[in-house]
């Protein structure tokens, strides 16, 4: 099977640097007329599907969301992961994952491997039980063709304190789990499976992004304040790696559904405008 990271390079070639997500907040459904239920769940995800499934790289569900309701919820979520793949967009399923690497294997083969009801292109997966703990998550990626993005520099305030913490080799806790994913990625082409989660509001990060080899997916565009613009300064010569993604700026435009592709062209054009031609 075809790597992740050379379908979502073909994916992005074809629709775009652009992952919108999917976050069904409460906020959202009562703005859509919606009620905030599992119907209102279901409408909802079916006309983000409707509206981008078909035109967008990358669709990134938010599993918050879909869990709060339960196995109901749950029930949506694969429904929603089936739909998105009919309509040809890659599927990221933001879960952010990470446990003891027994455990990890279960969550490996609950989103990874294609005979789970939640299989999908690819997961967040969160290193801090150690990048080593998440291998059976990279292994089953590497046989299944799926991908795996892991925390680096999020886009919220609180996570730098964790994140640019310095070890007792002298790089920042960031700059091992970059290292490490480089590493993983090495010699893969035209990109690397493993990619990384580098926020688009952080600034300049400090960090060498240079040899990381796999997708950087930049979230904080739009309702967290980072504009197109703002990518120049956090990612700089790693450019072309960078997979924008945003949400709520996108999905307050609906319910309509010609509102919401015109939200994700506008985006998309604002990207386009700031990143290397892919
Ligand atoms: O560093 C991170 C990692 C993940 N996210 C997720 O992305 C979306 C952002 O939604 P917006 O509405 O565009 O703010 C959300 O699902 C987060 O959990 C992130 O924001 N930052």
């Amino acid at each position: 099977m075809e790597s992740f990271g050379t379908r979502l390079h073909r994916a992005i070639t074809e629709r775009g640097p652009l992952c919108v997500g999917i976050d069904p907040h409460p906020g959202l459904l009562a703005q859509w007329g919606l009620p905030d239920d599992v119907e209102g769940l279901d409408r909802f995800s079916r006309t983000v599907v409707e509206a981008l499934g078909d035109r967008v790289a990358v669709v990134k569900p938010q599993s918050a969301f879909f869990e709060r309701f339960g196995s109901r919820g749950v029930a949506i979520l694969e429904s929603t992961i089936r739909q998105l793949r009919d309509a040809g967009s890659l599927v990221l399923l933001d879960v952010k994952r990470g446990d003891i690497g027994s455990t990890v294997s279960a969550y490996a083969a609950a989103y990874l491997d294609p005979s789970s009801p939640v299989y999908v292109d690819a997961v967040t997966a969160s290193p801090y039980l150690g990048v080593g703990s998440l291998a059976p998550m990279f292994e089953l990626a590497a046989e299944h063709g799926g991908g795996v993005f892991v925390l680096a520099l999020t886009s919220n305030p609180e996570g730098a304190a964790v994140q640019r913490a310095v070890t007792a080799d002298g790089r920042t806790v960031a700059q091992t789990v970059i290292d490490e994913i480089s590493q993983l990625n090495r010699g893969a082409t035209p990109l690397g499976s493993f990619g990384l989660v580098v926020g688009a509001t952080i600034g300049d990060t400090g960090h060498d992004l240079s040899g990381v080899g796999g997708p950087l997916l930049a979230p904080g565009l739009g309702a967290q304040g980072a504009g197109a613009a703002d990518l120049r300064t956090v990612f700089g010569s790693s450019l072309a790696s960078v997979l924008p993604s945003c949400s709520r700026e996108v999905l307050s435009a609906g319910p309509d559904v010609a509102a919401l592709r015109a939200a994700a062209d506008r985006v998309l054009v604002d990207c386009r405008a700031v990143l290397p031609a892919r």
